[in-house]
């Protein structure tokens, strides 16, 4: 991914934006100190908070020369803007050598102004008359002549057609890119519209719950970890406020000041306790940036990073909420689940819900999945919300928008609810294990967060259940995601979980997605346990509980799969739709029309449960395969993972199989002003076609999506994707030559589309 920003400090702020904030080369001058503010709280989650008053902002300011009396300070400033507090110090150069002595060339150097600059997220917005007078948004916004007017609302509302606002829509979820900087992918999701998404939300939910007038409703917004989360929960939050709904977060950061004593002194220092005290629940800390000559203080400061770093994995962050130092993340299921949630100090069940996340999809994107105690809002639902919200988004006015952060600022509250999901999934293991304390006692299991917000199953879930759970990994949040895609459908995830199975000669290896809506295995001989096998596992638990039960899959679901449903397990197989909103809807109908169903599961790894709600959960499926470890050991079967690979012993694997996804030039002279889909439909239409009239090959007699078609031992399934202009292809045969034939037989079909990028099967059938 090519991203625009060049300089070294952006590449800097890319490997630490989680735990810094940074200020540029010349942050002395007000400008360039106000621009890197700007950049970095535009496209990055800057820590962190205090719930200290802003006087004491001010104070600070005043009182940090004193401070930082054993340096020595040549000038400093402070700018408010709505949320962020900078402040910025120049230091005279021997303050510079006490810490790495300075070579002559950089005395010299006429660029060597060093600053420190700290930022701060205020808990709650400046106050205008801060704003007026100390932000440079202000000074800019004076009037010609001299007097000062109020600035306006520190984002610029720029306007966005309706047009815009539904290509939002990803099916049921909304999709857009959050953060700058990677080429040809402006921002779409920007406040102003997450404001006003939010705000449509809470106006559907009203809608809905008329008959709940008399009371105020609550909504609770969680995230996961990416790096604009932060920004777009302040903005749901105010979107939220302001149509009048109380509005509760479950996603913050919470770090004690022992955390920062401990492990970031210095700043600490600098950061005067005194001046700036922080309140027993509220914690605060800044990081703050050693500016400029990264050359001059390079090792002190990654020293100090990588201290940061290691004491945040130390501390198990996002496990420790109780403790005091953590990134409180959410889940989707979670967020679903707080819908569902009896519980008045957690302040549930709430009416409406907002996961802000795009699950496995790169670092500059993010959006929202919204829930109700009905389950996940569907794509009608998605479809009326960005309507209004287009309509909300056209009558913002700058009063309106203080006045939905004023409303914010006074009504959101924080609730840890993650503590109240895990213990959920806790007391499920024990209750299946006969109400033993720690069923899992004797078990190596090593996660692989992915660095998204999954990490707490590793803490929270498996050592209270007396798992060991050494050797996981990537459990500390990082919107990056430096270390693979947190998707267990990818291959690099599944290698890095495998090796680390391997490596820590563990009995079994989980792996979630970002947002913990999906999950994998691996068990102790590195096998992996997802896709098809996955299901054939869940497949068998859930079959054993309920005789001849329906498993509802998605459509790229293998032959083999059916065969092992239904010949081995004694089940039904309904193959019907890719997309977890598809097969869990298509559960619920099965069941409601008679026919019994308790899974719904996808090769993906999305899977949901009857006795859970119909909840989409990853972390519930891995709950499911704890309890199959906990009742084989303690009915004496030995302990390991020996138990779920049996239980998918017999299942036929094909030799080959791929998937390819052939896009579609949706400004290609060949659709001739058509969409996408109408001319995925041609293709599909005239595979069809072809098909019929070679004799080697079967159509599925029941489909429900695309062209499904056996032969030469294999079959292949070609569809247009849920979202995007795709035809995603897929094939499994018994070998490579059978998987070819097949290929070729697609790509005959494709011939005369010329809009269809036919290269990767080109590829592979030349290969
Ligand atoms: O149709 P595709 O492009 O393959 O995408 C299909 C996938 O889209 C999203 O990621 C949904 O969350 C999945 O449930 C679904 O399987």
């Amino acid at each position: 991914m090519k991203t625009t920003q060049q300089s070294p400090l952006c590449a800097f702020i890319a490997r630490y934006d989680k735990y810094v904030s940074l200020g540029f080369r010349g942050a002395h001058s007000p400008l360039a100190a106000h621009r890197c503010l700007r950049h970095t709280l535009l496209n990055h989650r800057v820590f962190l908070s205090t719930k200290s008053t802003p006087p004491l902002h001010l104070r600070l300011s005043r009182r940090c020369s004193p401070a930082t009396a054993s340096t020595s300070i040549n000038r400093h400033s402070i700018f408010f803007s709505r949320r962020f507090a900078c402040l910025s110090f120049d230091l005279a150069p021997q303050t510079l050598a006490k810490r790495r002595p300075l070579s002559p060339n950089q005395h010299n150097s006429s660029t060597l102004k060093p600053s420190v600059v700290f930022y701060a997220e205020l808990f709650f917005p400046v106050p205008l008359f801060l704003r007026h007078r100390f932000s440079l948004d202000s000074i800019a916004s004076c009037s010609k002549n001299g007097r000062r007017r109020a600035a306006p609302s520190a984002t610029i509302i720029q306007p966005v057609d309706k047009g815009a606002f539904l290509k939002l829509q990803n099916g049921s979820d909304i999709r857009g890119v959050a953060v700058d900087g990677v080429e040809a992918e402006p921002v779409s999701l920007t406040e102003p519209v997450t404001e006003a998404i939010a705000a449509a939300f809470a106006a559907w939910l009203l809608d809905r719950k008329k008959h709940d007038a008399s009371r105020r409703l609550k909504v609770s917004i969680g995230h996961d970890s990416r790096i604009s989360a932060q920004k777009l929960q302040d903005a749901v939050s105010r979107g939220l406020a302001g149509a009048g709904v109380d509005v509760i977060q479950y996603g913050y950061v919470k770090l004690s000041n022992k955390f920062l004593m401990k492990f970031m002194p210095d700043t600490f220092f600098l950061l005067q306790p005194k001046a700036m005290p922080c309140d027993p629940s509220g914690f605060a800390i800044v990081l703050c940036c050693w500016n400029v000559h990264t050359s001059v203080y390079e090792g002190n400061w990654f020293e100090e990073l990588e201290n940061l770093k290691h004491a945040l994995r130390t501390c198990r962050l996002s496990h420790h909420a109780q403790n005091g130092d953590a990134f409180v993340l959410a889940s989707t299921p979670a967020m679903f689940n707080s819908t569902l949630t009896k519980s008045e100090d957690f302040l549930c069940p709430v009416d409406g819900s907002i996961m802000i996340t795009a699950s496995h999809l790169p670092y500059n994107r993010n959006g929202f999945k919204f829930f109700t105690d009905a389950g996940g809002l569907g794509k009608v639902d998605i479809k009326d919300i960005l309507e209004r919200a287009a309509d909300i988004h056209k009558n913002f006015t700058d009063e309106g928008l203080r006045e939905s952060e004023r409303k914010a600022a006074q009504s959101v509250r924080r609730v840890d609810y993650m503590t109240v999901y895990t213990s959920d999934l806790v007391a499920a293991v024990r209750k299946a294990a006969g109400n033993r304390e720690k069923p899992l006692e004797g078990f190596h299991i090593v996660v692989d967060a992915g660095n998204g917000a999954g990490g707490f199953f590793a803490g929270k879930v498996l050592e209270p259940l007396g798992a060991i759970t050494s050797g996981s990994q990537f459990l500390e949040p990082d919107g990056l995601f430096p270390n693979h895609i947190p998707n267990p459908e990818d291959k690099e995830a599944m290698k890095a979980i495998t090796q680390a199975v391997l490596d820590n000669k563990a009995d079994l290896g989980i792996i979630f997605d970002t947002d913990v809506d999906r999950s994998a295995a691996v068990d102790s001989s590195g096998r992996e346990l997802n896709r098809n096998r996955l299901i054939a596992l869940m497949s068998a638990i859930v079959l054993e509980e309920h005789p001849g039960t329906t498993i509802v899959t998605d459509s790229v679901t293998s032959d083999g799969l059916t065969t092992f449903i239904e010949k081995k397990l004694g089940g039904r197989h309904h193959r019907f739709k890719r997309g977890y909103k598809n097969v869990i809807d298509e559960a619920i109908r099965l069941n409601s029309v008679g026919e019994e169903s308790h899974l719904a599961i996808e090769t993906s790894g999305h899977g949901a449960l009857k006795e859970n709600n119909w909840l989409d959960d990853g972390a519930y499926l891995m709950v499911k395969l704890l309890n199959k470890l906990a009742s084989a050991k303690a009915s004496g079967l030995g302990g390991g993972s020996k138990v779920l690979t049996d239980m998918v012993d017999g299942l036929e694997e094909p030799g080959v199989a791929v998937e390819l996804r052939l896009k579609i030039d949706q400004n290609h002279a060949d659709l001739k002003g058509g969409s996408f889909r109408e001319y995925g439909e041609a293709v599909l239409q005239h595979l069809s076609n072809i098909t019929d009239s070679d004799p080697k090959l079967v159509k599925a007699p029941v489909n429900y999506e695309g062209i499904r078609v056996s032969g030469y031992g294999g079959w292949f399934l070609l569809r247009l994707s849920l979202h995007d202009p795709v035809l995603p292809l897929n094939i499994e045969a018994p070998s490579n030559e059978d998987a070819v034939k097949l290929g070729l037989t697609v790509l005959s079909a494709m011939r005369e589309f010329q809009a269809l990028d036919t290269s990767a099967l080109d590829k592979f059938v030349q290969a």
